[in-house]
């Protein structure tokens, strides 16, 4: 098994360019971020090449104080397909290989609307530079009123769409507090997945503690034939190398 350490989370106290080397350092093959625009992303190119570490994912922007992204936003359109264009030339400068299209806060179908709209923009912004969008349902106790909250909501997007480079982001930490069922979900939904990530349960922290077992969460994962590196996006509450004992075995 391989795995991408979330540098929206892990070692937060470093910049992203060192916060790289500190993955790089700690036996992770891959990175991904949140919202790395505030760092040059030359820096983050360089680190990068130094480090020989693919960057895997990063978010458009979360828009206002308060908001949570843009995409299903009615009237919010240009914002949204500007939110996609800064995230897509972010991605071209540090060949980061997958956006993650936030939908935001809203309900209802002028939001789904709007949300296919904004997919379809991107998907086809991102089909010209060979990369994917990702859709992500998050759980209704840390972003209640999301507008995509489920797997069946965001694989029928998906469906509706039509595009092969949009895929569900399973986040296995959302799905196991919204649906459970992990083990059946991740075979069944396995041809829609574009990546997959964990954190302990219900806390967000170490994948170690908490109610799912992810030592067996990924040798399933391993045995469906999924090769791609794991998205360790949890909290560390302290210095990060102190909670990697989890990654030791996988390193061996
Ligand atoms: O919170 C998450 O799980 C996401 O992956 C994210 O990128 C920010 O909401
Ligand atoms: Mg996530």
């Amino acid at each position: 098994m391989r795995f991408s350490a979330n540098l929206g989370f892990l070692w937060t106290d470093l910049s992203l360019p060192d916060a790289i080397r500190a993955a790089k350092a700690a036996g992770f093959a891959a990175v991904e971020c949140h919202w790395p625009y505030d760092t040059p992303a030359a820096e983050v190119r360089a680190a990068l090449e130094e480090t020989g570490l693919p960057m895997l994912g990063l978010n458009t922007s979360r828009g206002n104080p308060g908001e949570n992204g843009l995409s299903a936003l009615p009237g919010r359109g240009a914002k949204a397909r500007a939110a996609v264009d800064q995230a897509l030339d972010y991605a071209a400068a540090t060949d980061t290989g997958a956006v993650h299209v936030m939908a935001g806060f809203a309900q209802g179908p002028e939001a789904h609307a709007a949300f296919v709209e904004t997919l379809t923009y991107a998907t086809a912004r991102a089909a010209e530079a060979g990369r994917t969008i990702l859709i992500e349902p998050l759980n209704r106790y840390d972003a209640p009123g999301y507008f995509l909250t489920t797997t069946d909501q965001a694989t029928s997007i998906i469906a509706e769409i039509g595009a092969p480079n949009l895929k569900l982001m399973f986040d296995c930490y959302h799905v196991q507090l919204m649906e459970g069922d992990l083990s059946h979900r991740l075979e069944a939904l396995q041809p829609q997945v574009g990546h997959i990530q964990f954190a302990g349960v219900p806390a967000r922290g170490r994948p170690d503690v908490g109610e799912v077992n992810y030592a067996h969460v990924f040798a399933h994962i391993r045995d469906l034939g999924y090769t791609m590196p794991l998205g360790a996006e949890y909290k560390p509450g302290g210095p990060t190398e102190d909670t990697l004992g989890w990654l030791a075995p996988y390193l061996r």
